[in-house]
């Protein structure tokens, strides 16, 4: 006897159906993997292939029932197996549609294909028995697709390899969910890429046997858009505990003091307020908390102020003058003019120049974030030159390294006189081989030099005077003279992460300046009479240009 069929497929889920197949079919797991997250390298991918190779893509359909659903795919050659409830897509749909979950009735089946290298892969299919009152699911669902997926598979059910797939994944598609699954014994969580131009790959299942609560708690926070948009909001609340850390001298006082009654008192602190900055500073991985009391984290132990490249003036600045200027942000995207001048009254240099003290702390706070000069004298051979000239050096802190790993050669500091009266302590090692210039940039440079620096200075200032400054440097530069600029480059295509991107807005708000791409950069020096020669990348996402006067 004939059984009788009685789902029922639209010929747009039989469509539907087939393309989830020829995605499978037409890819493996690197290819796939290129497409769903183009920023991996091909090491990332072939890692990833082997921690979680592809296992399924799966699709949502909408038979009118599911009784003899098994024999209908048959007919559409998918020879799938048992069918077991779902309880994860049913509830996401009884949510998104307001419909009790114990109404819909929500069956997963597998059908085995294989991938385009011939690996036995699965075709998950969701079917919802769709009687007409939910024809408008069927509808919204089949337009949107928001249950297709591809899936990986995590080969080791293990916390340390889920967690390592995770973040790998979670640095190119947002975390969107997940579950633990009672009935397959698996950890399951989701990831979306609602920007990716092909609708199947938008939605990625990472699927582990086993149970793993904590790496799927830390996930569905994630998840959470409200959480991620809560931390950057109150970014600036870390600026200032950082500040207040820094004013306090708690990073020193931790060194040698670790419970809270020798803390607040060692600060001159309310020990209750102080406890809580304190639990705040731990969250933030500034000090570390336990039952023998507190210290500070590798991290805030460069807060110490004999702490080598100690960054507690940088964190004075940012909590301090910066702070405020970046409270006035929205004037400066408005008006296009830097904060700086419309909150103190005066030009950063102008208000240094009048402020000796915060002068000091500047430039104390430029060496703070001089890592990106330890490099320098190991990219750049200075040994044949003679005469290094710092143009707008600062307090010498790159000259002085140029002068300490190049005995024979002599420097020339040239700045405003404000900034060379901050440098003796930092030249002293090297005071016989220097030489203190004040000048102005705009006007003349030093004429005798074989090498030039210009570190962090044409960030400062807008197109128009770096032209000023590097044609003054041109005109009076030897003709066999270099020129090394040394700056954070912007990347050169949207999206790409670099420090320079916050910097660039950061000196929009207290100089005027802005960072620049290596292509303007070339730009820039091209008109002044320059060639970029070279780019060698620096700690901190700083690149040092070389630039040769341009013969031609
Ligand atoms: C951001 S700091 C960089 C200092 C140093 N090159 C470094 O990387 O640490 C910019 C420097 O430009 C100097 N400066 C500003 N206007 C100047 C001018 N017209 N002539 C010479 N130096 C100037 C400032 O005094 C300051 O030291």
């Amino acid at each position: 006897m004939t059984r009788m069929i009685t789902a029922a497929l639209s010929a747009e889920d039989v469509a539907r159906l087939a393309a989830a197949r020829t995605l499978i079919g037409a890819n493996d797991t690197d290819s796939i993997l290129a497409s769903a997250m183009p920023s991996l390298n091909g090491a990332e991918r072939a890692a990833l292939a082997v921690h979680a190779p592809l296992t399924h893509a799966a699709v949502l359909i909408f038979p009118t029932t599911l009784d003899g659903l098994g024999e209908e795919l048959a007919r559409h050659g998918l020879d799938a197996g048992a069918m077991t409830p779902s309880t994860v897509v049913r509830d996401r749909l009884s949510r998104r549609y307001a419909v009790p979950a114990a109404d819909l009735a929500i069956g997963i089946l597998r059908a085995p294909v294989t991938d385009r290298a011939g690996r036995r892969c699965e075709l998950e299919i969701f079917a919802m028995a769709t009687p007409p009152e939910f024809a408008h699911i069927a509808a919204d669902e089949r337009l949107h697709g928001r249950e297709n997926h591809f899936a990986l598979a995590v080969a080791d059910a293990d916390p340390i390899v889920l967690h390592g797939l995770r973040t790998m994944i979670a640095a190119r598609m947002r975390p969107d969910g997940g579950g633990y699954n009672v009935h397959e014994d698996a950890t399951v969580l989701y990831f979306r890429d609602a920007h990716q131009p092909a609708p199947a790959l938008r939605r990625l299942e990472l699927n582990c046997a086993g149970q793993f609560a904590q790496v799927l708690a830390e996930h569905q926070r994630e998840s959470e858009p409200g959480t991620g948009l809560l931390r950057l909001m109150t970014g600036a609340w870390a600026t200032q505990a950082i500040a207040t850390a820094a004013e306090l001298r708690l990073p020193d006082h931790l060194a040698t003091i670790a419970d809270l009654p020798g803390l607040a008192a060692a600060t001159g602190a309310d020990q209750d307020s102080l406890d809580r900055l304190l639990r705040y500073l731990t969250a933030l991985g500034i000090v570390h908390t336990s039952a023998a009391g507190h210290a500070l984290t590798d991290l805030g132990s460069l807060l110490r102020s004999d702490a080598e490249g100690s960054m507690r003036p940088l964190a004075l600045m940012y909590g301090g003058p910066f702070y405020q200027s970046f409270a006035a942000l929205t004037d400066a995207v408005r008006t296009g003019e830097e904060s700086y001048a419309r909150v103190f009254g005066a030009h950063h240099f102008a208000h240094m120049a009048a402020n000796p003290g915060l002068a000091e702390l500047f430039h104390q706070s430029m060496a703070a974030s001089s890592a990106m000069f330890t490099e320098v004298t190991r990219v750049v051979d200075f040994s044949a030159a003679r005469i290094v000239v710092d143009v707008a050096g600062g307090n010498g802190e790159l000259l002085s390294r140029v002068l300490t790993a190049n005995p024979a050669t002599r420097g020339v500091l040239m700045d405003r006189p404000h900034a060379l009266a901050t440098a003796g302590q930092t030249l002293a090692a090297v005071a016989d081989r220097c030489t203190l210039v004040p000048g102005d940039f705009t006007e003349s440079v030093p004429a005798n030099g074989d090498v030039y620096l210009l570190a962090r200075v044409l960030h400062d200032w807008d197109d128009t005077q770096c032209h000023t400054i590097l044609t003054t440097c041109a005109a009076n530069m030897p003709e066999h003279a270099e020129l090394l600029i040394i700056e954070r480059l912007l990347p050169e295509t949207a999206g790409a992460d670099s420090l320079a991107v916050p910097w660039d807005v950061h000196m929009l708000c207290n100089v005027g300046g802005r960072e620049r791409t290596e292509s303007h950069y070339r730009a820039l020096l091209a008109e002044a009479g320059f060639q970029l020669t070279g780019s060698h990348p620096l700690p901190l996402d700083a690149h040092v240009l070389r630039a040769r006067r341009d013969r031609a």
